[in-house]
């Protein structure tokens, strides 16, 4: 019979993986609220007669990310962006 062990590092790295996974599906979850929640602004202000796109915003936004996480992030908040309202 073969005995299989896991050493102390296997462990950690394991546990660590699990906790990653479970972030990851709470990072989802909350992106997709995003989406949702953006799509309400963008579709209120196209059916009163404004643009999806707000600027001003948006650099409010990427400012935000910077702040909190250097340059990654505001390349993080670009993507969200688009991920909210499409490529533009
Ligand atoms: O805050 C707004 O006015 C939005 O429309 C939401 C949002 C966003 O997803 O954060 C999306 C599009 C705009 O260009 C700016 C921001």
């Amino acid at each position: 019979m073969t005995t299989v062990t896991t050493t102390g590092a296997e462990q950690t790295i394991a546990d660590a993986r699990e906790r990653i996974d479970a972030l990851d599906d709470r990072i989802i979850g909350l992106i997709q609220e995003r989406m949702a929640v953006s799509a309400v602004v963008q579709e209120t202000r196209i059916a009163s007669g404004g643009r999806r796109v707000h600027l001003s915003r948006e650099m409010e936004i990427l400012g935000r990310y910077r702040e909190a996480l250097g340059k990654p992030g505001t390349a993080f908040a670009m993507t969200l962006l688009e991920l909210c309202r499409g490529r533009i």
